[in-house]
């Protein structure tokens, strides 16, 4: 409801959890380092506060979270406009589902589908984005909303994986996974245990709290990583699959995940699925799923996006595996 159609008691009946809500999510990512909700949830939270309150002044107190002036609110990193959204993913929990999201894409009229796709383990890290001018490295940020996102750039100079420069002039956008790789997360909650201090939740919070610091030299203790994985403007590549684009992204210097793999038919997805699952234990980085994308790059760009995700790939999580805070892969939305 508009603020302005609200009574005084509906706007203090608002107001109050909206405030409790918004401090706790301020602590957990600015004190702990340990949010448990996507940026924009918080950004939007945020803005019907200030819009109530700005309605409604006498309802303002001193310990609201828009009185802290630049405080735990603001958020110092510099912000950074994405030209091409980076959208989050569509989730399926089943193969039954997945054949089903194939099976429409097969009757989508607009577009020949080829049943070509190409597999790929989905990292439980934070999206990141690193953007290169004559092949070097002039900036990385975070995924954010989806348009407006942090600039994280001194801090990825610090990950080893990420290459400063390219082996060639290239001016292109890269887009990955930063992930804290499992032993240097157990390391770190054994550190900050050791120092009274709170420990992260899992591996993909830890990540998080590591990179959106405003000290690198911070970022360069926490021993981060990166798995690069999609090129948005793929024909500076020359590449006409995703699997061709993985490569030439190696070719580059970039760290990909290994485990990719073209795949035809449910067979061979719920063969690739199975294997992955019961490796996942094994594996020294967190994944919460398996990444499905149309194989043919051009396809993915007719197929083109939803207003919240991509209708040519979508991602199949696995059953949540501990009942710490789960971050829910929240899907974008506009
Ligand atoms: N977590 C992941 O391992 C992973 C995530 C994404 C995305 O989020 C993603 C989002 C887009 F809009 C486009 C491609 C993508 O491809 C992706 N590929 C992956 N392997």
């Amino acid at each position: 409801t508009p603020v302005n159609e609200l009574t005084l008691q509906q706007a203090q009946d608002e107001i109050k959890p909206l405030r409790a809500k918004l401090t706790k999510w301020g602590k957990e990512y600015y004190e702990q380092d340990n949010p448990t909700v996507e940026d924009y949830v918080y950004d939007r939270a945020y803005q019907r506060l200030v819009q109530l309150e700005e309605q409604f002044p006498q309802l303002v107190s001193a310990d609201s979270p828009t009185q802290r002036v630049g405080g735990a609110t603001e958020n110092q990193l510099t912000k950074v406009r994405h030209e091409i959204p980076m959208l989050s993913m569509g989730d399926v929990f089943s193969i039954e589902e997945l054949m089903d999201f194939n099976q429409r894409q097969q009757e989508n009229r607009d577009v020949e589908v080829e049943p070509e796709y190409n597999l790929e383990l989905k990292i439980d890290g934070l999206s990141l984005s690193l953007v290169y001018e004559n092949g070097k490295l002039v900036q990385g940020s975070t995924r954010g909303n989806g348009t407006i996102g942090e600039d994280v750039t001194a801090n990825i100079r610090t990950i080893k994986s990420v290459p400063a420069e390219l082996p060639e002039p290239l001016s292109i956008e890269v887009r990955g996974e930063c992930y804290m790789p499992k032993a240097a997360f157990a390391k770190l909650n054994a550190k900050r245990e050791a120092e009274g201090l709170p420990v992260f939740a899992n591996p993909r919070n830890a990540a998080a709290g590591s990179l959106r610091q405003l000290d690198p030299k911070v970022t360069a203790q926490r021993e981060l990583d990166t798995f690069m994985y999609y090129v948005p403007e793929y024909q500076k590549l020359g590449v006409k699959t995703q699997a061709e684009a993985l490569d030439r992204m190696r070719e580059l210097g970039f760290n990909v995940n290994p485990n990719n793999r073209v795949v035809h038919n449910r067979e061979e997805i719920e063969k690739y699925i199975e294997e992955y699952t019961a490796q996942r234990d094994k594996l020294t980085y967190g994944i919460d799923g398996i990444v499905e994308k149309v194989n043919d790059l051009d396809t993915e760009v007719a197929l083109g996006n939803t207003v919240k995700v991509p209708r040519w790939e979508i991602a199949y999580k696995f059953p949540p595996e501990e009942q710490a805070t789960i971050v829910r892969d929240i899907v974008w939305t506009v």
